[in-house]
């Protein structure tokens, strides 16, 4: 039996964590942890806002669905309490990544930093790497409900960034674009200079969709996660594999050996 903390178990995400761990008959959820509520009960579990609830209930692994801020001080502290770590946190800029490859290290704790945890999310990123080379346009298009904050979303930057080191040197169609009449109409140019468009709108959970253009042909690669459902099968995964993947490890591909 693998111990678990959730980290934001208030929030949308470790809510469902949750209750996902909780259910499952080889994981046992043992702490959950949030700035929001302390107080409140989440998976049978009373909410602490404390991080040091986490070294209290000896968890082998934290989960972590927070912001950047609240990420960046709880997984160095969990790698120095040798707590393996799950972020699904987006948000993070290179030189976060870099801090979290020093605390991290070659130490008795491993990090899964994964920017989503939906198998269709998963393969929508690789199938773009795959269709890449062959297009000389891509642009970016992300659609999230109208309460997240970070934008683009952590799963778009991904895909860009891995459009992009898939296409290499091999130069994109020239943007003629001179003049915006409304400024960010083109919207926010990311890697390679890929065009990355957020959406937010009430009703959505969070979809994607990667366009691709050629003379005479384009290529859409659409994803949906209607419900935050679609994450969990990924999350409870991570738990149960972390133990085997040192280090730091950026992206659910590697676990599920895509
Ligand atoms: N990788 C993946 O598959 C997915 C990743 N995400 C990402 O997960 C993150 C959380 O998303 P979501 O659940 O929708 O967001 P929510 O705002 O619903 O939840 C975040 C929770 O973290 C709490 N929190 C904020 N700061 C701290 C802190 N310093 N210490 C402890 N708790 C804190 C918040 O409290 P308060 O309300 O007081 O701010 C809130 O309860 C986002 O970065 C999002 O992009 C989301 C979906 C899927
Ligand atoms: O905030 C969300 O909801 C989501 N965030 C992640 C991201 O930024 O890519 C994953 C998913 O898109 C849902």
């Amino acid at each position: 039996m693998m111990r678990v903390g959730v980290h934001g178990a208030v929030g949308r995400m470790g809510t469902a964590a949750c209750e996902a761990v909780a259910g499952a008959d080889d994981l046992e959820l043992v702490a959950a942890v949030d700035r929001a509520a302390p107080g409140e009960e989440r998976g049978g579990i009373a909410v602490s806002g404390e991080l040091k609830a986490f070294a209290d209930a000896e968890c082998d692994v934290v989960v972590d669905f927070t912001v950047a801020d609240a990420a960046r001080v709880a997984l160095p502290w969990l790698a120095m309490h040798g707590i393996h770590a799950v972020t699904g946190t987006t948000g993070w800029s290179d030189a976060d990544l870099d801090e979290l490859r020093s605390a991290f290290g070659d130490g008795p704790a491993h990090c899964l930093i994964a920017p989503n945890f939906a198998i269709s999310a998963v393969l929508m990123m690789r199938f773009a790497e795959l269709a890449a080379p062959h297009f000389d346009t891509a642009e970016i298009i992300e659609y999230h409900h109208d309460r997240k904050v970070d934008a683009p979303s952590g799963t778009a930057t991904v895909t860009a960034d891995r459009i992009a080191a898939a296409r290499g040197d091999a130069p994109w169609n020239p943007d003629p674009t001179e003049h915006e009449v409304y400024p960010g109409a083109r919207g926010g140019a990311g890697p390679g200079g890929i065009r990355v468009h957020g959406v937010r709108m009430h009703g959505m959970v969070a979809h994607q969709d990667v366009i691709f253009g050629a003379e005479g042909q384009s290529l859409t690669i659409r994803q949906d996660s209607y419900d935050r459902s679609s994450f969990m099968p990924g999350v409870l995964l991570a738990c149960r594999r972390i133990a085997d993947h040192p280090g730091v490890v950026i992206g659910l591909d590697t676990y599920l050996g895509v």
